[in-house]
């Protein structure tokens, strides 16, 4: 151990250099993100016990906090102001108590997503500006209505069924939600919701890679494709507004075949701009598969929204329709490791559980579905803990 002096210094040239080295990396993701690594890892160790369990008690403050301003209409005033203004002037022009926005920001101010630039004056920061365009302001809502109420109320609700795990309805979303509907009849019922979700998906494609960035679509699909035409190449089924299938047919643009997006009615009917090579198809993937004999169905973060006997009856929906020997199914989801879950796919685990009654899944439990539904896993393509892996699986 050193000196007093000795390690002020040294927690003074550890300061400077994650300054610099930052400077060095911002601009280079892949570095950045291994930095960041690195700092929440040193945190972790430099965190007393008793620190980390006050950090839980008191995670859902500030984002309760946050949720107010966005639904009060504060966060877009401030934003779109464009300049430093005091809690009395946003509370002119929204209408809210000045005391309860200045009671609001504190929190939130202290974690930098608004800055104050004087007494109870508050300016925007990147944070708060992001929070505005629609994927992240959107997908807040969506989140603070629906997932976190959902858990807030899931250890109440396991408590009342002597901790039965949750798989498959009533679960912690229709007993906080009083209604026997699954999310996604339950959006059906409710549009503003609806919309806010389909933005919020659309949206984190683009932070995302794609299936065929990060594995190898030319031998997955492309060869040993029928050339003609009239044959369909991908159909991307619940592909939302179809930034996905797109994305696909702008990388092989020569590529034989037809590209056909399938989703519910009223998320085809949303859609505001998409190629047109992409074929929309409002359909419900519980009935029939209307395309037989595609090279390729491609589902992405699909079953994880769904129980186990509901996978099971989508799957088979789509085996009949698979031509054996050449239709394939992919699945672009997370294959949970049996030891070591990296925190994200780990708490997104959770989040499934509690608000869709469904689960993410390890190798073993995705060879038990798609074996029940006639299906054989041709290989698990894995690119690494941290992202999500493709399942390329045929007719058994
Ligand atoms: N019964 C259903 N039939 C078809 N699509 C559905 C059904 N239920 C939910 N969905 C869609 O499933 C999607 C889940 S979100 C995932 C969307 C897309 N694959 C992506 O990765 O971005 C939403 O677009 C829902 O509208």
């Amino acid at each position: 151990m050193g000196s007093a002096t000795d390690i002020q210094s040294r927690i003074a040239t550890l300061a400077k250099d994650i300054d610099a080295l930052y400077q060095d990396v911002a601009q280079d993701e892949g570095s950045r993100k291994e930095l960041l690594g690195v700092v929440q890892g040193a945190m972790a160790k430099v965190e007393s016990p008793t620190e980390t369990i006050w950090r839980m008690i008191m995670s859902p403050h500030a984002p309760a906090a946050l949720m107010v301003l966005i639904r009060s209409g504060v966060l877009k005033d401030l934003v779109s102001s464009g300049k430093p203004k005091t809690a009395s002037a946003i509370a002119s022009t929204t209408g809210v108590s000045e005391t309860l926005i200045i009671r609001m920001m504190r929190p939130l101010t202290a974690l930098g997503v608004f800055r104050e630039t004087d007494v109870y004056t508050y300016s925007s920061t990147p944070i708060s500006e992001l929070l505005t365009a629609p994927p992240l302001y959107g997908g807040y809502q969506f989140m603070f209505d629906l997932a976190t109420r959902s858990l807030a109320n899931m250890p109440r609700f396991l408590e009342r069924t002597n901790f039965k795990h949750v798989d498959g309805p009533p679960g912690p979303f229709q007993d906080c939600n009083s209604t026997e509907d699954l999310m996604f009849p339950y959006l059906m019922k409710h549009p503003d919701m609806m919309s806010n979700f389909n933005a919020f998906m659309a949206g984190s494609l683009e932070t995302r890679p794609d299936w065929f960035q990060k594995f190898d679509a030319e031998s997955l699909v492309l060869n040993g494709a029928k050339s003609s035409p009239e044959k369909v190449l991908l159909v991307d089924i619940a592909g939302g507004e179809g930034h996905d299938v797109q994305a696909f047919g702008r990388a092989f643009p020569s590529a034989p075949g037809r590209l056909v997006l399938q989703d519910l009615p009223p998320v085809i009917g949303n859609i505001k701009s998409l190629d047109e090579r992409v074929e929309r198809v409002p359909h419900d993937m519980f009935e029939e598969q209307p395309v037989r004999g595609a090279r390729a169905y491609y589902m992405r973060n699909i079953f994880h929204d769904w129980p186990n006997d509901k996978c099971v009856e989508i799957m088979k929906r789509i085996a009949k329709a698979m031509e054996r020997g050449y239709s394939k199914l992919l699945i672009f989801e997370w294959i949970l490791a049996p030891k070591g879950v990296p925190l994200y796919p780990a708490l997104l685990d959770v989040n499934m559980m509690a608000l869709l009654n469904g689960r993410e899944r390890t190798e073993e439990e995705w060879t038990g579905l798609l074996s029940a539904a006639g299906l054989r896993v041709v290989k698990f393509h894995i690119a690494g803990p941290e992202e999500e892996g493709l399942i390329e699986a045929e007719v058994a």
